[in-house]
Formats: C-alpha cells, structure tokens, sequence
C-alpha cells in the first residue's frame, strides 16, 4: 500500500482552467520526493489534493489505500502536513509560540504534548529565539521557518513543501535542506517538495516527478531525470551546473564519474585528478 497515490488525476478550476490532467502520482515510505516544472504546471494543484483541499474533478486520491472522504479528512490532515509557497497564508496567531501550537491543539493534544511538541519544532528549525515575536513582523524566510515549525508539530508522516527555499538565504537553505535530509532516516518521514532549483533535487530527493501543462510529462530517479537533456529543456529547467559541468568534461575525453551533488562531484574531481598526476 503506498502512503499517497493519485490515480488518474484530473483538476479543473472554476472557470475552466484544467490545471492536472490525468496524473498518476505515489509516495512511499521514507521516500523524498521533488515535483519540478515551469510556473503554472499544476504542483501546487497537485499538493492541495493530497489532503482534501482541493477534491478530484475526475480520478481518485488514496492516502494509506484510502479515498479522502469527510470522515477521514482529520485523520489525512493529521498524516500529510502541507506547507504552502507563502507562509503568510499560514500564519495568523499573536506570537509565533501560539503559532506553533496552534495544529497540535487543534488536534485535541494535551497541554504538555503540546509545549513539548512546540518545543521540538522550534528547536529543529532552530527558531527557539522567535518564540515571543508576532509572526507578522518577522522576515519572509523567518515565516518560513515558522509555517514549518507548525506544520512539523503536527507530526505529520508525509510533509509536502511547496517551493520551501523561496525566500530563505543561503544559509537558510542549507539548513532547510540538512533538516528536510533528516526526517526520512530519523523520523521514518516521507518528505514530498516542489522547487525551481535543480541543484536541490539532487541534494534532496530520491525520485523525481516532472509535471508541465498539468501533466507528468517524466519520472524517475535523479540520475535517470537529468540523463533526459531535452525533457529539462522542453519544460525550460536547466541542468545544474555540477552534472552539466561533468558531461562536457567528459565529452572532450576527461574520465571523471558523473556527478549530481557537491559532496559526489568533489570525489569525483579528486580522482579523476588523482588519475591524472
Ligand atoms: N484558484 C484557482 N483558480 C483558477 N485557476 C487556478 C487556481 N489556482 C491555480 N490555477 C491555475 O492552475 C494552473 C496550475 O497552477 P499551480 O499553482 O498548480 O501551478 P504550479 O506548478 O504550482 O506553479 P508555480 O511554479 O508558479 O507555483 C495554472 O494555470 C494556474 O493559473
């Protein structure tokens, strides 16, 4: 049984706008997940039927097997935790403590469960130091961190993260990605993004989904997604720096290991060197 599944799923906005057309989508256990494509390919669409926001125009959603039906929707919102691309939609209370602690109450959590819940997010998003501001002041990627932290203590076993290093600095980002690395392996999460950045598919993500025009126009591991120049061109994504610097290496006769991530193309650059000294 998958964790999340969408069967030939097909959105149509009031007005006409047919934003998914027939997807087919699934997310395993402990499994991190990037959907890329252009603006407007339908990933957010997409992630707002994983938990009941938005219901099938034709198709089904299955989560843990099951339909999404009124009466399971508490439960599917308390399994799949979103965070949305604008955290000001997502926080409105007056400190970012309350915030927080506003999805575990919600949940009928007792007042312990709840601080210690609230204590763990803030800490794994290391914004122990925000606890007291009012969310409204604090800076876009701030917010970020904070929709997050709410969305975290929530303990929900798939997290789906629409763009979540929009906004962040550097830093920030490697944090986020750092963190979001960790959830499968130490928390048994299913972590499921969207992300203009190819560089972070490679450093974030198992399987990949690449959507356009409200399709899956291709699937498959990173490896097999970036193999596919002219899939990445057709959609307007670009090959990261890393893997593309290596092919043209390799095509003017250098052996030297593809590559995908930093860490990986680092050892493949000191042997590649090392084989030639
Ligand atoms: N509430 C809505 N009503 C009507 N059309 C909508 C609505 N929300 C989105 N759309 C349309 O549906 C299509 C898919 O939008 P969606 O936001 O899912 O794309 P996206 O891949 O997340 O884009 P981006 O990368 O820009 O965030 C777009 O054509 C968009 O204009």
């Amino acid at each position: 049984m998958h964790l999340i599944e969408t069967r030939d799923l097909t959105h149509i906005y009031h007005g006409g706008v047919r934003a998914l057309e027939s997807v087919n989508f699934i997310a395993e256990r402990k499994s991190r997940i990037a959907v890329i494509g252009p603006n407007g390919a339908g990933k957010s669409t997409l992630f707002k039927h994983f938990n009941g926001i938005l219901k099938p125009t034709s198709g089904e959603v299955l989560v843990r097997g099951e339909p999404i039906t009124k009466e399971n929707l508490r439960e599917v919102r308390k399994f799949v935790g979103i965070v949305f691309q604008n955290p000001d939609d997502q926080i409105f209370s007056p400190t970012v403590e309350q915030d927080v602690a506003f999805g575990p109450t919600n949940l009928g959590l007792d007042e312990t469960t709840v601080a210690h819940r609230v204590e763990e997010a803030l800490h794994l998003l290391g914004i122990e130091e925000l606890r007291d501001r009012v969310p409204h002041h604090l800076s876009g990627g701030e917010k970020k961190r904070v929709a997050i932290a709410g969305i975290l203590a929530m303990e929900p076993q798939v997290l789906v993260l629409d763009e979540p290093t929009a906004g962040l600095d550097p830093q920030g980002v490697s944090d986020l990605v750092e963190f979001i690395n960790r959830l499968p392996n130490e928390y048994g999460m299913t972590v499921v993004f969207s992300t203009h950045h190819l560089d972070l598919v490679a450093e974030m993500a198992d399987f990949v989904y690449v959507m356009d025009k409200g399709s899956v126009v291709g699937s498959g591991t990173v490896e097999e997604i970036f193999a596919r120049s002219e899939l990445l061109a057709r959609t307007r994504l670009n090959i990261p720096p890393i893997p593309k610097l290596i092919r043209s290496l390799q095509e003017n006769g250098i052996p030297i290991e593809m590559a995908y991530t930093y860490e990986d193309a680092k050892k493949s650059f000191l042997e590649a060197y090392a084989r030639r000294v």
